[in-house]
């Protein structure tokens, strides 16, 4: 199968500092992939050069096979961008702009109304065709903005922080319709945000450093991150022999005389254990929680793990 998007050997530096190293992607379906990290971790960099809009150091860039760097009108057809700050024009009706984008975009012009009213429809947009994009909400302009970079049926969608500054309603709205646009583009989604990722995609790069430090698939990752602590409130508190007597429990660390956190090894059942053994022991367990790793924790972990 032909890939829709590949990334090879790819650098950048700003001046004198690398900003990426080395990133390497291959991308052959439609779904969305998730390129997470940090502030300042190297997603925009890599993406405005995914774009088109910024020049690599080192390295290339096909997309549909084509080499972005030396044909970049023809493989700039094929994707489509929304960059952190969407590029619209806040006089212009919905229907002025896509009209608009439709045409820098090269649809030709017997196409171009009906390449609008498909937009429309699909991002729900329809309803507010005349309106000024000025008077539109956030979420919105966010869906105007995702209209903008699909206009042109591109094989790839590249969508930087496409949540960021929504209300939870806008997201939920916005997230949606994602979700019905990776069906038919391959979407890149940046964002810092690690719940985001866990919702929305089914594969997971992520970048620290300005280099990947992981790149496998979203179950993968939630294995990766699963809890290995917990935190558990009891009023009869057991010896930490006693507590090591669960199976699975692997080091106790009592924190005030009512609670207690276990490190374990393996999966999470053994909160199960822990709490047949207080019902049979009468330890009185009244609260009970699994720790996941943060994200800055996880990045840590990775990045120890690659180097
Ligand atoms: N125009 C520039 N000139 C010099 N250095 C830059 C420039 N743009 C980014 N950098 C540096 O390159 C590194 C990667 O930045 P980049 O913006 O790609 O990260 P990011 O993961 O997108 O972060 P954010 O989420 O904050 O946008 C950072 O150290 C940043 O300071």
């Amino acid at each position: 199968m032909e890939s829709i998007v590949q990334i090879v050997g790819l650098s950048h530096r700003y001046s004198t500092n690398w900003a990426i190293r080395d990133i390497n992607m291959e991308i052959k379906r439609s779904g969305i992939v998730g390129l997470l990290g940090s502030n300042g971790a190297g997603k925009s960099t890599t993406m405005n050069i995914l774009c088109g809009v910024l020049t690599q150091t080192e390295g290339d860039v096909f997309i549909g096979g084509i080499n972005l760097k030396k044909e970049p009108e023809r493989a700039k057809q094929e994707i489509g961008f929304l960059p952190q700050t969407p590029p619209l024009y806040m006089d212009l009706t919905v229907d002025e702009y896509l009209r608009h984008c439709a045409i820098i975009r090269s649809v030709s012009k017997q196409k171009v109304a009906t390449a609008l009213e498909e937009v429309k429809q699909r991002c729900g947009l329809s309803h507010i065709s005349k309106r000024l994009i000025r008077n539109l909400s956030g979420g919105y302009r966010q869906r105007v903005g995702i209209a903008q970079a699909i206009i042109h049926k591109p094989k790839l969608v590249v969508l930087d922080e496409p949540t960021n500054g929504l209300d939870p309603n806008q997201i939920l709205e916005v997230r949606s319709l994602i979700q019905e646009i990776a069906q038919e583009h391959a979407v890149i989604l940046s964002t810092h945000i690690l719940t985001e990722v866990q919702y929305l995609c089914k594969d997971i790069q992520m970048i620290e450093n300005g280099r990947i430090v992981f790149a496998d698939t979203m179950q993968a990752f939630d294995n990766y991150v699963a809890p290995h602590s917990m935190l558990a409130v009891m009023e009869a508190m057991p010896s930490e022999q006693a507590l090591l007597q669960i199976a699975g429990i692997a080091r106790v660390n009592f924190l005030t005389e009512r609670q207690v956190r276990l490190h374990f090894n393996g999966d999470s059942t053994v909160s199960e254990r822990l709490v047949l053994a207080s019902a049979q022991h009468g330890w009185r367990l009244s609260e009970i929680s699994l720790e996941k790793n943060s994200l800055d924790e996880t990045f840590a972990q990775l990045s120890k793990v690659s180097h």
